[in-house]
C-alpha cells in the first residue's frame, strides 16, 4: 500500500435521523487516529473536515432527507479527494454517515477501469426513494453508485454509475430491505451474510472475496461501517443490528486486507460517540485501521 496516507473528515449526520454520528471524524482523531498510523511509519496529512450545510433539516416528504445539502457535502468531498489521488496519496475518508460514500467513490474510481468495493455492513445500502423505509440517504449510497436512484446523487462530479455490481462484495449483512434483497438477485452483487461468515470462518470468507477481486478489479476501495461489527464490540452508530461480525473477525478481515495489498482507498464511517461507550467504538475503528494498514504484534 502506499506510504502516503490523506486523512479527510466527513462531519456529515444529515443521511439520516440520529444526531451525533456529525461527531464521528473528531472521535476518531481523538482515538488516536493519526498517531497509529504514524507510528507504523506512514506519512500522514490531515486535510481536516469537508465543510456541512447546516439546513433547516428538510424532510422532503418520506422520500429523500436533506437531499440538497447531501448531494453538496457529497461533491466537495468527491473533489478534496480527486486532490489527494492526483498527490499519488492514499484517501482515507473518516464519517460521518454512510451517505458520505457517494462522495468518497466518486472521487477514488476515477483512475480505474474496474474498482472493486469492499461494502463491510450489517447493510446493504442498497434502496432508493421508492423502496427506502425511511428516506435516509444512507440506507442508498451503493444503489446510488452503481447508477440507481436520484441524478442529483448519480451524477456526482458530473459523471455515473462508480462502479460495476459485479465489482461489489458486501460482507457481514444481515438486515436487507425486500427491494434490497431483489436488486442483489438483479445486479448478481456478491454477498457474504452473517450466515456464510459463521458458516465458512472469516478466513474463507476473505480469501474468497480477495480472489474474486484480484481477478476483476484494478483497485479496491473498502468502505467499513461500524455497524457491520456486533453492537456488543461497536455499540456507538445509529442503526445497531444483532449478530454482527466480532472484532477479532473484524481484526482478521483487516490484516488478510494488508497482506493481499490490493486497497487503493478506505473509509470509516457510522460512528456515533453520543450513542457510543466511553469512545469505544471510535477506539475500535483506530485499532482496525491498524491492522489495515499492516500493524503486526511479532
Ligand atoms: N449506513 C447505514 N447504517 N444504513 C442503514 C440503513 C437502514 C435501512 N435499510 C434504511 O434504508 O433506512
Ligand atoms: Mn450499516
Ligand atoms: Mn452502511
Amino acid at each position: 500500500m502506499k506510504k502516503d496516507i490523506s486523512i479527510i473528515g466527513v462531519p456529515m449526520d444529515l443521511g439520516q435521523s440520529r444526531r451525533g454520528v456529525d461527531m464521528g471524524p473528531s472521535a476518531m482523531r481523538y482515538a488516536g487516529m493519526i498517531e497509529r498510523l504514524e507510528s507504523l511509519g506512514y506519512n500522514i496529512d490531515d486535510c481536516g473536515d469537508i465543510e456541512i450545510g447546516r439546513p433547516e433539516r428538510d424532510h422532503n416528504g418520506p422520500k429523500l432527507k436533506n437531499l440538497k445539502a447531501v448531494a453538496e457535502a457529497n461533491e466537495e468531498l468527491a473533489k478534496a479527494i480527486d486532490k489527494e489521488i492526483n498527490k499519488e496519496r492514499f484517501p482515507l475518508v473518516l464519517g460521518g454517515d454512510h451517505s458520505i460514500a457517494i462522495g468518497t467513490l466518486a472521487g477514488v474510481t476515477k483512475p480505474y477501469k474496474n474498482l472493486g468495493v469492499i461494502w463491510y455492513d450489517a447493510h446493504g445500502d442498497l434502496n432508493t426513494a421508492e423502496t427506502s423505509p425511511s428516506g435516509n440517504i444512507h440506507g442508498m449510497p451503493l444503489a446510488v453508485s452503481i447508477g440507481i436512484g436520484d441524478s442529483a446523487l448519480t451524477n456526482i462530479a458530473g459523471f455515473g454509475p462508480k462502479v460495476k455490481p459485479e465489482n461489489i462484495v458486501i460482507i457481514g449483512a444481515r438486515s436487507l430491505d425486500k427491494g434490497e434483497r431483489e436488486l442483489i438477485k438483479e445486479k448478481g452483487i456478491k454477498v457474504y451474510t452473517m450466515h456464510e461468515i459463521d458458516r465458512l470462518g472469516m478466513t474463507q470468507v476473505m480469501n474468497e472475496a480477495i480472489a474474486y477481486l484480484n481477478e476483476r478489479t484494478d483497485g479496491v476501495h473498502l468502505s467499513l461501517d461500524l455497524d457491520g461489527l456486533d453492537p456488543t464490540d461497536a455499540p456507538g452508530v445509529g442503526t445497531p443490528v444483532n449478530g454482527g461480525i466480532s472484532f477479532r473477525e473484524s481484526h482478521l478481515a483487516m490484516e488478510m486486507l494488508a497482506e493481499a495489498g490490493i486497497l487503493t482507498s478506505a473509509e470509516f464511517v457510522e460512528v456515533n460517540p453520543i450513542l457510543d461507550d466511553k469512545n469505544k467504538t471510535a477506539t475500535v475503528a483506530v485499532d482496525l485501521a491498524g491492522s489495515l494498514f499492516g500493524e503486526k504484534l511479532l
